[in-house]
């Protein structure tokens, strides 16, 4: 499914570098911002929320679907950055969606598409990203290097997504700050968050570890915190709840339980 998502894009990528003004964004990078995600200093899980509106595998997932009132809600109940999925032919979503997210919030806004060239990553640029989801899967070195080193030089943080240990040795060959483990089985989209458990130790603390996908519960983020990870990215748990924003804060709760 990634490679028949990554194909779609194809065609997305060639109008882009038809239409989009390179020049122009990398003239507005001159006064260029970085803003930089770090550890807790506390020790403190940190959450990603997600907006998120459909599933390529289970569909709908949220009918009153307003992204600004989602990313602020998640803002006032805890989150560390919203995670924004552009992506319209499997997850409904739009590249509207971000630059509304970034005016309307003052948390970090992460892009989630499938990023397969170049010129996405200036469009993410535009359209106000802080942080742009790389996905190991879809490269090899030599072309994930070229994204990586393209989103530092345009001011933004790449989160390398990895599915297993060789994509993790790639990522400690990358000049990343951000590791992600997406709990997704490729092959058979399975979700079980014991992939991140197995796979936290292999990266070093100088990297920010961050878990993806099937993350519902505050026992889960007990489970990975306690493993060492950084970062919890949650999507359809929030999205499917009656109150996003309550959900958010339910799952945070048991760090102020244990007075973290
Ligand atoms: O969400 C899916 O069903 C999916 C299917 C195929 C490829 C990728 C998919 N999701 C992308 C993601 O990375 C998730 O949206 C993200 O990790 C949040 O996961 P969740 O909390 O389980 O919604």
């Amino acid at each position: 499914m990634l490679k028949t998502i990554a194909e779609g894009k194809l065609k997305e990528v060639k109008r882009l570098r038809e239409s989009l003004d390179i020049a122009q964004v990398e003239a507005r990078c001159e006064t260029s911002r970085q803003i930089s995600l770090s550890r807790d200093s506390g020790g403190k899980l940190q959450l990603i929320a997600e907006i998120k509106k459909a599933s390529p595998l289970k569909g709908l997932l949220c009918r009153e679907f307003s992204p600004l009132e989602m990313a602020r809600s998640y803002e006032a109940n805890g989150a560390a950055v919203i995670s924004v999925i552009t992506e319209q032919e499997f997850f409904d979503g739009r590249k509207e969606y971000l630059p509304l997210v970034k005016t309307g919030v003052k948390l970090p806004v992460l892009r989630k598409d499938f990023i397969i060239d170049e010129v996405q990553i200036y469009e993410s640029r535009q359209m106000g990203a802080d942080l742009l989801l790389l996905i190991a899967a879809l490269h090899d070195y030599d072309s994930l290097l070229a994204l990586v080193e393209k989103c530092s030089a345009l001011g933004m943080e790449p989160l390398l997504e990895t599915h297993g240990r060789e994509e993790i040795k790639m990522a400690l060959d990358l000049p990343v700050k951000i590791i992600g483990i997406n709990n997704r089985n490729l092959r058979d989209f399975s979700v079980d968050i014991r992939s991140s458990l197995d796979l936290l130790p292999l990266i070093p603390d100088s990297y920010l570890k961050v878990s993806e996908s099937g993350i519902k519960e505050a026992s889960d983020l007990r489970l990975l915190e306690s493993a060492g990870c950084d970062f919890v990215l949650v999507g359809e748990a929030l999205v499917t709840a009656a109150d996003p924003g309550a959900k958010l804060r339910e799952i945070l709760s048991y760090q102020q339980e244990e007075g973290l």
